[in-house]
C-alpha cells in the first residue's frame, strides 16, 4: 500500500505541534523504519495513517484514499487492510492466545472452518503455537508481543503499522521478532515500524526516515542508525 503526505501538519491543544509541513512518500512493499527521540512525533505519524489523528494541515493519500474524504463505512473497509501493532492496542485479557487471533476473522464474518486454518498457520508462523490456549497475562512479554503480531497479520493485510514492536525485549527476541516482520515485508505487505533499536536498525539496513520535534530531519535509503551526513 503506498502512502503519500502532502504538508501534514498536527497541532495537539493548546500548542504542541507533533509533526510539522511532512512530505513523505512510501512505495507498496518498503519497509521503513521511523526514528528520533521520544516525543518526535513518530507515533503521530503512524495514527495518521491509520486515520485515528486528522492533521491539523495538509493531506494524506493511502493505498489511493484520499483520508480526509473518507466516511464511517468506507474507514472501516480501508482498516481492515490495515495490520496494526500499536502499543496501547491491548490484547483482550479474557481470550486465549488462539481466541484472540480468531476474534479479528470473526468481526470480518470468516467462516469457522477458514478462520480455524489461519489462525493455527499464524500462530505457527509467530511461533507461539504451544502457547495458544494460555490467557495474554500468562504469556512472557516476547510472546504478548508476537501474538500482538499475529493479529496483525493474520488478515494479511498490505500494509503494517508497527510502534515499537521489540520495546522491552533482549537483542535475541528482537531478532526473531525483527525476521517476522522481514517475512511479512518479503511476501509484500508494506511494513513502517518505529522504534528506538538502534541494534536492529544498523544490523537490518531499510529506509530511515527520522524526525526531531514533528519534522523530518533524514531520509536515507542506506539505513543505519546514525547518519554518514551531519542532519
Ligand atoms: N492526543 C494527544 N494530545 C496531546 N498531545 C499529544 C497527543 N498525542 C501526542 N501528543 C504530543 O505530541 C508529541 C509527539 O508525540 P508522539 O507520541 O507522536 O511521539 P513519539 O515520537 O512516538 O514518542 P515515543 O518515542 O516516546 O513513542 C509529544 O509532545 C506528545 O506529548
Amino acid at each position: 500500500m503506498e502512502i503519500q503526505f502532502s504538508g501534514v501538519s498536527k497541532t495537539f491543544p493548546p500548542d504542541i505541534n507533533a509533526l510539522e509541513n511532512i512530505y513523505l512518500n512510501v512505495d507498496k512493499g518498503e519497509f521503513v523504519y521511523l526514528i528520533g527521540e521520544t516525543g518526535s512525533g513518530k507515533t503521530t505519524l503512524m495514527r495518521c495513517i491509520f486515520r485515528e489523528v486528522v492533521p491539523s494541515r495538509g493531506h494524506i493519500s493511502v493505498g489511493g484514499h484520499a483520508l480526509r474524504k473518507m466516511g464511517r463505512f468506507e474507514l472501516a473497509l480501508f482498516r481492515r487492510d490495515i495490520g496494526v501493532v500499536f502499543q496501547d492496542f491491548a490484547l483482550l485479557p479474557n481470550l486465549t492466545a488462539f481466541e484472540n487471533v480468531a476474534f479479528v476473522l470473526e468481526v470480518m464474518g470468516m467462516p469457522k472452518k477458514e478462520i480455524e486454518g489461519r489462525v493455527v498457520d499464524v500462530l505457527k508462523t509467530v511461533g507461539i503455537w504451544r502457547r495458544r490456549a494460555l490467557f495474554p497475562q500468562q504469556l512472557s512479554g516476547g510472546e504478548q508481543q508476537r501474538l500482538a503480531i499475529a493479529r496483525a497479520v493474520v488478515n494479511e493485510p498490505s500494509l503494517l503499522l508497527a510502534d515499537e514492536p521489540t520495546g522491552n525485549l533482549d537483542n535475541h527476541t528482537a531478532d526473531e521478532i525483527m525476521q517476522l516482520l522481514l517475512d511479512i515485508n518479503a511476501a509484500g505487505t508494506t511494513v513502517i515500524m518505529a522504534t528506538h533499536n538502534q541494534y536492529l536498525v544498523d544490523s537490518y539496513r531499510h529506509r530511515v526516515v527520522k524526525l526531531r520535534r514533528g519534522r523530518i530531519v533524514r531520509d536515507d535509503r542506506e539505513g543505519g542508525y546514525e547518519s554518514n551526513v551531519e542532519d
